[in-house]
């Protein structure tokens, strides 16, 4: 269980202006500025959740997840992990969760991954059978096999991250911290490892919290999303509620044959290139309707009278769209 209340956040930034002059002046007199990265924020997480945490850049995901995994010491507020406080009970409490950063690797650049993992095993002082038994287990559906005998450096991205997975997870832990898992990841790399945190939850009952800018990454694997803008918990919800309350957008795909449609307010193109395709031909064209504005029927109606349509589907709002509302509503 993560019981987050009150917890605040605040960093002290050197201020400088360009210039060489005003270099030396701040080597003399310092002028600082305070940047509160977390305000007041507040959530529980129970047992074998994955919880999606979004939010723009510097919106304070990072921080809170520094505090979680109790590499930083908040200013005021508290946090409960498993009834331990991370900053405090350190050693105790990173035995309890694994945490993957995209843009860091935790593994030893010029050694073989085997010798990476050895030597977390010994830093957590995992048992050599339950190490062998795991090392098994993540080997197999991590597909980890052809790599283990490769430094770190001579991977890929993608089988860098299955790595970086695996050595967060040698010790077993209950609880796993993921901080953008996919970044710059091929999608068949991104399928593989979103398919294996869906088992590793399901198997395991492991506590995901998964803090991404993809949100196909949020669709694959959470139910709930909690939103954090500017330091503070704007949102803290279930998936499809949200997407439903916030989102009035419809993706019609349409399939025409004859002219070229014009679009009316409230319509949207979206596809890539369409003011490429020839003004009379056939064609595909992706297109938002907004159902504020416009509704679904009226804007099916509008194009059949421009155009013969041949096929056409009408979808949700994708993620993304949802989330840009919710950036929009909350002025993030
Ligand atoms: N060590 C630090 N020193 C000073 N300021 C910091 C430090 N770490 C974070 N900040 C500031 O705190 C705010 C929140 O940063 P944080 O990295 O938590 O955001 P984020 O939501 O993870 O962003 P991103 O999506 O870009 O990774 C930002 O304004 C950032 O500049």
């Amino acid at each position: 269980m993560i019981e987050v209340t009150g917890v605040t956040k605040t960093f002290q930034v050197a201020r400088r202006s360009a210039g060489f002059k005003e270099a030396l002046k701040s080597f003399v007199h310092r002028e600082y500025q305070e940047v509160r990265a977390l305000d007041d924020i507040s959530f529980t997480i129970g047992d074998g959740e994955m919880v999606g945490y979004i939010g723009p850049n510097g919106a304070g995901k990072s921080s809170t997840i520094k505090i979680l995994s109790g590499i930083l010491t908040p200013d005021k507020g508290n946090c409960l992990i498993n009834g331990r406080v991370p900053w405090k009970e350190r050693v105790e409490h990173v035995k309890d969760i694994g945490v993957v950063f995209g843009q860091r690797s935790q593994l030893w650049w010029d050694v073989p991954i085997l010798d990476s993992y050895e030597l977390i095993r010994d830093i957590y002082r995992v048992k050599e059978t339950e190490y062998k038994k795991k090392l098994s287990e993540l080997t197999e559906l991590l597909d980890l096999e052809d790599i283990l005998k490769t430094p770190a450096r001579q991977l890929s991205l993608g089988q860098r991250m299955r790595c970086e997975i695996g050595a967060s997870l040698l010790h077993s832990p209950k609880i796993l911290f993921l901080d953008e898992p996919t970044i710059g990841l091929d999608a068949v790399s991104k399928i593989a490892v979103r398919s294996f945190i869906l088992e590793l939850n399901r198997q395991h009952g492991t506590t995901v919290i998964l803090t991404t800018h993809d949100m196909q990454d949020i669709e694959a694997l959470t139910k709930r999303i909690l939103l954090i803008g500017k330091g503070k918990i704007l949102l803290d919800g279930n998936l499809e509620e949200v997407r439903d309350k916030f989102s009035k957008i419809r993706q019609l795909t349409v399939q025409y044959n004859g002219m070229l449609p014009l679009m009316t307010e409230g319509m949207r193109l979206t596809t890539t290139g369409a003011q490429e395709q020839s003004l009379a031909g056939q064609g595909v064209l992706t297109i938002q309707v907004d159902t504020e504005i416009l509704k679904v029927s009226q804007a099916i109606s509008y194009l059949s009278s421009q155009t013969d349509i041949m096929d056409i589907s009408v979808a949700g709002a994708s993620l993304d769209d949802v989330v840009v509302g919710l950036y929009k509503q909350y002025e993030i």
